[in-house]
């Protein structure tokens, strides 16, 4: 395998209004001397869809994962991640709070074994949510924004796991969102889905980043070139390259970047 300088790095600061970033953020899992992911800095625009991308192993999901505190039990995790002028890697923070503003959407759908309503209602009804009407609205919103209200919406008793892998990965978005998060976390929410779905889910992505700002790992590149206007490139732990997503693909500063998008990587 090629040996790239892993201190040589090109990362930018996106203009206008940050959402999210992290400050030398390093991962070790377990008791590891050897970190996983080591002084990850970047920051992440509003309103927009961030890709993260790199080969297996290059800490892509270890980094994501850290944004909304799912590695708290398994690794130490040192740095800032910065969200509202709060650090909210501080242990001080509540991680559930942080979650509801942080949402996560896993690679492989994984809905409740409940009705579709119930997928979405479980959380809220957790978080206190029990006036009826209020319910409804948000099964509603929700399932529209993410595109699936017109193929589920006279069948809201059906059980999730009726649903095609395309649709349950939807409605895994749908019980997301009705939390109102912030920030949507997707570790590579395509990789299970056939083409067909793949691109619809891709279209859900782009309306949904009006609303959301959205982070997300993926091994596609063509996916990450389609729907994401930054894109953060990984190696062996280490950001090596992040910019905008034209600039990743076409015209990179890096050479591993290069190599890696190219397809003469490793
Ligand atoms: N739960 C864990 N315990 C110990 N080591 C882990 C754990 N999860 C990931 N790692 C290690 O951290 C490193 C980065 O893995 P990570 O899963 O973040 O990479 P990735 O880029 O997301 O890979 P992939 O594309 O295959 O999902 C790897 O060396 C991996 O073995």
């Amino acid at each position: 395998m090629q040996v790239y300088d892993l201190n040589k790095n090109h990362i930018v600061t996106p203009p206008g209004e940050i959402a999210l970033s992290t400050n030398q953020l390093q991962v070790n899992y377990g008791n590891s001397k050897q970190a996983s992911m080591v002084d990850a800095s970047l920051s992440f625009p509003r309103f927009q869809i961030t890709a993260l991308i790199g080969a297996s192993g290059s800490g892509k999901s270890t980094y994501l994962r850290s944004l909304n505190r799912m590695n708290d039990r398994i690794a130490t995790v040192h740095g800032e991640i910065m969200y509202h002028n709060t650090n909210i890697n501080s242990p001080k923070v509540n991680v559930y709070e942080v979650r509801k503003h942080i949402g996560m959407v896993f690679q492989k759908p994984n809905p409740f074994a409940k009705s579709i309503t119930e997928n979405i209602t479980f959380a809220l009804k957790a978080a206190g949510i029990t006036n009826r009407q209020e319910l409804r609205q948000r099964v509603e919103t929700s399932l529209k924004e993410a595109a699936l209200w017109d193929e589920v919406k006279d069948d809201l008793n059906k059980s999730a796991l009726a649903l095609s892998g395309g649709q349950q990965q939807r409605l895994c978005i749908a019980r997301s969102i009705a939390m109102k998060p912030d920030i949507l976390l997707l570790d590579e929410p395509a990789s299970a889905l056939d083409p067909i779905s793949t691109a619809k889910l891709e279209v859900t992505l782009k309306e949904l980043a009006k609303n959301y700002t959205i982070i997300i790992v993926t091994h596609n590149m063509q996916q990450a070139s389609r729907v994401s206007s930054y894109t953060a490139f990984f190696h062996l732990g280490h950001v090596i390259e992040y910019d905008q997503t034209e600039t990743i693909f076409q015209t990179p500063n890096i050479q591993a970047t290069h190599d890696y998008v190219t397809g003469n990587f490793g």
